[in-house]
């Protein structure tokens, strides 16, 4: 019997070199053409797209921030972030040319040579700021995932030219400065419905003091009913402002038990969401909510999130207005790097993480 192409890498070793050290990600993996999706993909049951915990007919706020100060909106905002921990917003004045071409450049990225983007693999990138890499954390996965990513982190302007890739850096960055004129309007908006009127340097830090952007890329992939994109995690982000194509498949946990609420692509739309940064500075309020994306067999899908974070030696705990107003604190005070630094250590595990910073 001839072997089928998945035979090639009935190898793990083999696949990792592949996928892994020589960088073809799964996007290398996809366009090999495979019959079969490699066993090292294969989630558990569990973890697979299962219809009917979908709910149709639940779908998440889309807001129109065109008059973001008027109170009816801010309600619409913190109501959002307290019961789903996501929206979507249209009308907020990142202009549609700039997502369009940040999109562009994503693909252009990706499309590059395997031997230009493996210059920016964790082995040989110049900086721990860029990083190209391939499903979560590899190392520590029982399952891979079927995505392939790579990660900005902005520390200057000056450092985004000399580092970056050139294909892509120009509208990386004109895209997170557009976004933060959005990002700030509703921090202050969430601020304000805790009763914190005031945004002080610290808080702003601890807020928005630093900022990663991926851009990711879920290439066809063979049986995507096995796989998945991305598994079950919330970010730990503040908040998260997502850019996704037309493609759809990013799925958030609903209100009712084991079910999942689809986010439907809206054309010049961003998706927002809570984060653990954000759970645990509100005491709770506000909820950072498992979400995942599941493989798609047709079409390959990009998705370009900003997570928006507290500087990684800011120490975050409940906001000290909600404790001095007499709340019992939830979580404690912890150093942002450690709970990153927890996140990265293990395999997506759904709202596990948050659990570090429990009391
Ligand atoms: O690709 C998406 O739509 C979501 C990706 C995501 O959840 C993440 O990168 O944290
Ligand atoms: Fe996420």
């Amino acid at each position: 019997m001839a072997p089928t192409r998945a035979a090639t890498f009935s190898d793990s070793s083999a696949l990792i070199d592949f996928v892994i050290n020589r960088g073809n990600g799964v996007k290398g993996l996809s366009e090999l053409g495979l019959e079969t999706l490699p066993e090292q993909y294969i989630q558990p049951l569990e973890e697979r797209m299962c219809m009917t915990n979908i709910v149709p007919e639940e779908s998440i706020p889309v807001i129109d921030m065109s008059n973001w100060e008027d109170p009816e909106v801010a309600k619409l905002i913190c109501d959002a972030a307290s019961e789903w921990g996501f929206f979507q917003i249209i009308n907020h004045g990142v202009p549609v040319q700039v997502l369009e071409n940040v999109k562009d450049a994503t693909y252009r990225f990706f499309n590059l040579p395997v031997e230009v983007k493996n210059m920016y693999s964790k082995e040989h990138s110049p900086s721990k700021n860029v990083k190209f890499g391939t499903s979560f954390v590899p190392h520590a996965e029982r399952a891979f995932e079927w995505k392939d990513y790579l990660s900005l982190f902005y520390v200057s302007d000056e450092e985004t030219y000399t580092l970056w890739p050139c294909v892509c850096r120009e509208q990386v960055l004109e895209y997170m400065k557009k976004s933060k004129v959005v990002i700030k309007q509703l921090l202050k908006i969430l601020m304000k419905g805790l009763n914190v009127n005031e945004i002080d340097e610290i808080k702003e830090s601890m807020l928005m003091g630093s900022m990663r952007t991926n851009l990711n890329y879920y290439p066809i992939c063979p049986n995507p009913e096995l796989t998945v994109g991305v598994g079950r995690h919330s970010d730990v982000s503040t908040l998260t402002i997502l850019l996704q194509d037309e493609i759809g498949r990013l799925f958030v946990r609903g209100n009712k038990k084991d079910s999942w609420v689809h986010i439907p692509p809206i054309k010049g739309s961003l998706v927002i969401n809570v984060g653990d940064a954000l759970q645990i500075m509100s005491n709770g309020r506000y909820k950072s909510v498992e979400h995942r994306v599941f493989a798609n067999g047709s079409t390959n899908r990009i998705s370009v999130p900003i997570f928006v974070n507290p500087r990684p030696t800011d120490m975050i705990g409940p906001l000290t207005e909600l404790i001095t107003s007499g709340e019992e604190p939830v979580y404690k005070q912890i150093l942002y790097s450690d709970y990153v630094k927890y996140f990265f250590h293990k395999p997506h595990d759904g709202k596990k993480t948050i659990e570090f910073a429990k009391i």
